[in-house]
């Protein structure tokens, strides 16, 4: 029997009068890519942060990769890679710098993280500090530091947002390819066409809860529209968030 790589029941996280996450369940299985969708303030972050193990629940469990992930399991950190947003890059440090940082924490030598460089297209940029780096270079930069010590599950958080076209199109690749090693991929992102595209699953929330899960054709197909981003609307409705 296989294990899945997340199967969360019944989290819950309040912030004072809040109710982030309201009785979350989902699966997902190892090697899948997975997309969590929801309008600002629907709890997606919360949920990713629960199941990463980097946030204790008030109610409900998560198990990640067979493992609890609370309390929090160091052994288990070291099996999952979570992209941070590149503020968390160490200032003044050119793009290589940064890597062999994030690759020592792990004990993982140089030559991979110079190899993990080359593999997002960025050996040429080595020597450009972060604060230089295009908005496309300095997330696949992140990409590349929360992959360095191989880990077989990876969490994206908007990966994409504010790149352009082209940028987010090479990316979409880097993120197959990811996947095509056979990690299992989350990710959560506010571009439907980037959902349809990439994840093999999508869990729609809202309001701290998930509304639906399904692969995208066959979402769009049993709500009867065109797309995903009207299944998104029918679901969620279009009034203004946060
Ligand atoms: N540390 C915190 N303290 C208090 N409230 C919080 C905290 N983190 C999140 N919230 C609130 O919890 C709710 C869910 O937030 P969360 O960031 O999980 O949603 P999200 O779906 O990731 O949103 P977005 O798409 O805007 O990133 C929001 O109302 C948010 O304001």
């Amino acid at each position: 029997m296989t294990t899945s790589a997340i199967t969360a029941e019944g989290l819950r996280k309040r912030y004072g009068d809040v109710l982030a996450v309201d009785g979350v369940s989902l699966q997902v299985e190892t090697g899948e890519f997975y997309g969590i969708l929801g309008p600002n303030g629907a709890g997606k972050t919360t949920t990713m942060e629960i199941v990463e193990g980097l946030r204790e629940p008030d109610e409900g469990s998560a198990l990640l990769l067979g493992e609890p992930s609370w309390p929090r399991n160091t052994d288990l950190l070291r099996r999952i890679g979570v992209q941070l947003q590149a503020s968390a890059f160490f200032e003044k440090l050119t793009a290589r710098e940064q890597i062999r940082s994030f690759a020592s924490f792990y004990g993982v030598s140089d030559a991979r993280a110079d190899a993990m460089l080359d593999s997002v297209g960025l050996t040429d940029k080595a020597h450009v500090q972060d604060d230089r780096l295009s908005g496309g270079q300095a997330q696949r930069l992140s990409i590349a530091c929360a992959l360095v010590h191989d880990p077989e599950l990876v969490f994206l958080d908007e990966p994409t947002t504010g790149l352009d076209p082209q940028a987010r199109r090479n990316l979409w690749d880097l993120l197959r390819g990811i996947n095509e090693e056979g990690r299992t991929v989350v990710l959560t992102t506010h571009y439907m066409d980037e959902a349809e595209t990439l994840c093999d699953r999508v869990a729609v929330m809202d309001r701290g809860k998930v509304l639906r899960v399904g692969p995208p054709r066959e979402l769009i197909e049993e709500l009867g529209v065109d797309s995903l981003e009207d299944v998104f609307l029918s679901l969620t409705g279009r009034e203004y968030r946060e």
